[in-house]
């Protein structure tokens, strides 16, 4: 039954990554056959769909698809196509969800003609021109209308800030605002004003925030961005997280410039960093059948499976795919996105990894050792960490630094790359971004120049 109940996590999360990476390839595919038709032609459709019956969207969608089920987007991928999944709510008759389209682009732009390939053969000679490296631009096809603002709670600096910002993109830019239930009966508390404000009543409408929602607004720190991204348990909208923390490493923008901050970021063009997150599937060896699988848990960081309070030894067997890996003796196991790669698999002595790199960090915790270095993992595997029945203890998994699970004897933890990642945008560039973060946050490689007067190589 474990077996199973597995291969169905795995096969799930196998269905999710071939459907991410075949939209891909149609993107890339449509500027061979497509004929030069500016996508904006096609954006009267796109909106059409926000607002109309799901018999008119159809329409639409297949009218700028050319029957063909194909996307507008012709060199980045489209919010209809990212978002478009979820069936319209009747609020979605009356507030449209803004369009926009994402864009690459390499420093070699010159060489178009072999930049859609991920491996080419010329002449016998392999070359690779489709890298993880590109900076993703978001462009506006129509006016954000809806932004969700989330906030770190117990804080007065960012409640303050709070009602600030919602009055201003109230009665500047006639923005609809949703805010969580228990910033509502904050704001209400302080004025009746805040009326206007919108919320959710349950986890149903929570699922549905991505298709009303055309921007995220984080006022706090990294977990503030972190709790943003577990509030999406599917496509997440373009998130502007604001620092109101002691360490920001996702938080570039500052909180003083709000305003020219929110000016720029509604006008657009936006540089995003795409930060990949992980699929982690609890399998239980009690399942009494396959429809026993828990829910996946999506983490933005990393997944830990830890000794917890236990005194004894973790013992987890590490599988890559169907490859045995190694089996942890330690604290435990760190699996981390890259965007991760600079929070506890850091402090574990893992390495940092720029966040636009896709790949999965493999960063054991005090192992006990003297060889076991970490390792990244390529982002198309599947890792499953096992506690085997033999295991003195139980181990604990926690994501994102929450939600411990127990994990016993024959229970296991299979983890991938989700097919939805979380669109931060960038201050600068990503580039610019994570350098000004590991230097500013952590003083990396912060040491005195040595002076020019001493001795010298003759
Ligand atoms: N020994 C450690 O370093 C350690 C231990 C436990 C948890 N954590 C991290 O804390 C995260 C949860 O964050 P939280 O704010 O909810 O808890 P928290 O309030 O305990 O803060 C943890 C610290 O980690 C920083 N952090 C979080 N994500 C980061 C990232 N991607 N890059 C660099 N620093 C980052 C935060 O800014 C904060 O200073 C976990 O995902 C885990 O990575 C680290
Ligand atoms: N909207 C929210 N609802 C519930 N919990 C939240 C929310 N936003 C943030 N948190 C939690 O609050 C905690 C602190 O948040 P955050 O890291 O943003 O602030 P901080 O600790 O002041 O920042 P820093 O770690 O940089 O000093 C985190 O554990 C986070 O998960």
């Amino acid at each position: 039954l474990r077996q199973v109940a597995e291969g169905k996590a795995s096969a799930q999360a196998e269905a999710a990554e071939w459907k991410r990476k075949y939209e891909l390839e149609r993107d890339r595919n449509q500027k061979f056959e497509h004929a030069e038709k500016p996508c904006l032609e096609h954006q009267v459709d796109l909106d059409d769909q926000r607002t109309n019956s799901p018999a008119k969207q159809l329409k639409s969608c297949n009218v700028a698809n050319g029957q063909s089920g194909k996307c507008c987007s012709r060199n980045g991928i489209c919010s209809h196509e990212v978002l478009k999944d979820g069936t319209p709510t009747s609020d979605s008759k009356i507030v449209k969800k803004a369009s926009f389209k994402l864009s690459w682009f390499c420093k070699d732009d010159q060489s178009d003609q072999y930049k859609h390939d991920i491996v080419s053969f010329e002449r016998g000679n392999i070359t690779t021109a489709e890298r993880s490296s590109k900076q993703i631009s978001l462009k506006w096809q129509s006016c954000p209308q809806t932004v969700l603002i989330l906030t770190k709670p117990n804080s007065v600096s960012v409640q303050i800030l709070c009602s600030e910002m919602i009055r201003w993109l109230r009665q500047a830019k006639n923005l609809h605002i949703y805010v969580e239930p228990r910033v509502r009966v904050e704001l209400l508390t302080e004025s009746s004003y805040f009326n206007f404000v919108e919320t959710w009543n349950d986890d149903e409408e929570v699922l549905m925030l991505h298709t009303k929602v055309d921007l995220v607004v984080t006022l706090g720190g990294d977990g503030t961005v972190l709790w943003a991204a577990s509030v999406f348990k599917g496509p997440v909208p373009p998130i502007v997280p604001f620092s109101l923390g002691s360490l920001g490493f996702m938080t570039p923008f500052y909180s003083e410039h709000y305003k020219e901050c929110l000016e720029s970021i509604l006008k657009g063009p936006i540089s995003i960093t795409l930060r990949h997150r992980l699929q982690c599937h609890v399998i239980r060896e009690a399942a009494k059948n396959e429809y026993e699988t828990e829910e996946p848990i999506l983490v933005l960081n990393e997944v830990t499976i830890d000794r917890g309070i236990s005194s004894f030894l973790t013992n987890l067997e590490c599988y890559c795919d169907d490859s045995f890996v190694t089996c942890v003796q330690g604290d435990g196991l760190i699996l981390s996105t890259t965007s991760g790669s600079t929070a506890y698999s850091l402090a574990a002595g893992g390495s940092m990894v720029h966040p636009q790199v896709p790949g999965i960090l493999f960063t054991p915790i005090c192992p006990h050792s003297l060889s076991f270095r970490p390792l990244i993992f390529p982002e198309h595997v599947s890792l499953r960490v096992q506690v085997p029945f033999n295991s003195r203890s139980p181990a604990w998994a926690s994501f994102d630094g929450k939600d411990r699970k127990q994990l016993a004897p024959g229970d296991a933890l299979v983890c991938s790359m989700a097919p939805w990642p979380v669109p931060t945008a960038c201050l600068d560039d990503s580039t610019n971004d994570f350098l000004r973060s590991i230097h500013e946050g952590l003083h990396w490689n912060l040491r005195k120049t040595q002076s020019f007067d001493g001795p010298r190589e003759t």
